[in-house]
């Protein structure tokens, strides 16, 4: 079970911009989370990816409880965090511009302890998965498009095998045919790994479509 347990959070204790959320997904369980534009999905997403620490409140992944009254100080242990891969929505701003797709999707695995040679040859997977060619794999971010991008952004995700993914708006700028290609990607992930997935974003059509089911950001959160 992936459990976010009365959420509290933001950027100013004064002022969080998360109150009181709450929502569970089973494993293997795809939950679309929809909302309007700054009401604070984004800043859930990240909780969820233990990247943001929450004000109070936990996240509680596979019986394990993560807040923090738990021994997380700013962000979530190692070992937990890779449980989570995490898409955004934006792949520029979460690509180094200095490494090739090849050594982006490896990252991962590099900050892992895993060597050169070894990152590279378990990163060819994901890659040949999210469809990019090796002579795309050796481009520079600035070198490629941004659906080409996202999906060495979404290899880089799954690159670990998590049990669950957190995809934060992540076809938002794309096109329906890449958006179309992304989704199917995580699905076949999904259904060969049994990964949960959170699904954030504002296209109710798509999420309906995507996932098991779909909350809105009034059922989850406090006003
Ligand atoms: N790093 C930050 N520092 C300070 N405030 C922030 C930060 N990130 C987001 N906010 C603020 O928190 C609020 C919620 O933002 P968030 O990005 O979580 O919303 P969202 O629902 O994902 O919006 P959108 O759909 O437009 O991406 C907004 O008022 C935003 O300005």
């Amino acid at each position: 079970m992936f459990e976010l347990c009365d959420i509290t959070a933001g950027y100013d204790r004064r002022r969080p911009v998360v109150r009181g959320a709450s929502l569970t997904i089973a494993p293997g369980e795809a939950v679309g989370l929809l909302g309007p534009s700054g009401c604070g999905k984004s800043t859930l997403a990240k909780v969820a990816a233990l990247l943001h620490r929450p004000d109070s409140g936990r996240v509680v992944m596979d019986g394990a409880p993560m807040g923090p009254g738990d021994g997380w100080r700013h962000r979530a242990p190692r070992a937990r965090r890779t449980a989570v891969g995490v898409v955004f929505q934006q792949p520029r701003l979460s690509a180094d511009p200095r490494l090739s797709l090849r050594e982006l999707i490896a990252e991962p695995l590099r900050a892992t302890g895993h060597r050169r040679s070894d990152a590279d040859a378990r990163a060819e997977e994901p890659a040949a998965a999210v469809g990019l060619t090796a002579e795309l794999l050796g481009r520079r971010p600035h070198e490629v498009s941004d659906g080409q991008l996202q999906r060495a952004c979404l290899a880089r995700a799954l690159v670990l095998r998590p049990r669950w993914l957190v995809c934060d708006e992540m076809t938002a700028m794309l096109d329906a045919s890449t958006t179309a290609a992304l989704v199917a990607v995580v699905e076949d992930y999904r259904r060969e790994h049994g990964a949960g997935l959170l699904a954030v974003g504002h296209d109710h059509v798509l999420l309906n479509r995507w996932c098991d089911r779909t909350v809105n950001w009034s059922e989850v959160a406090e006003d």
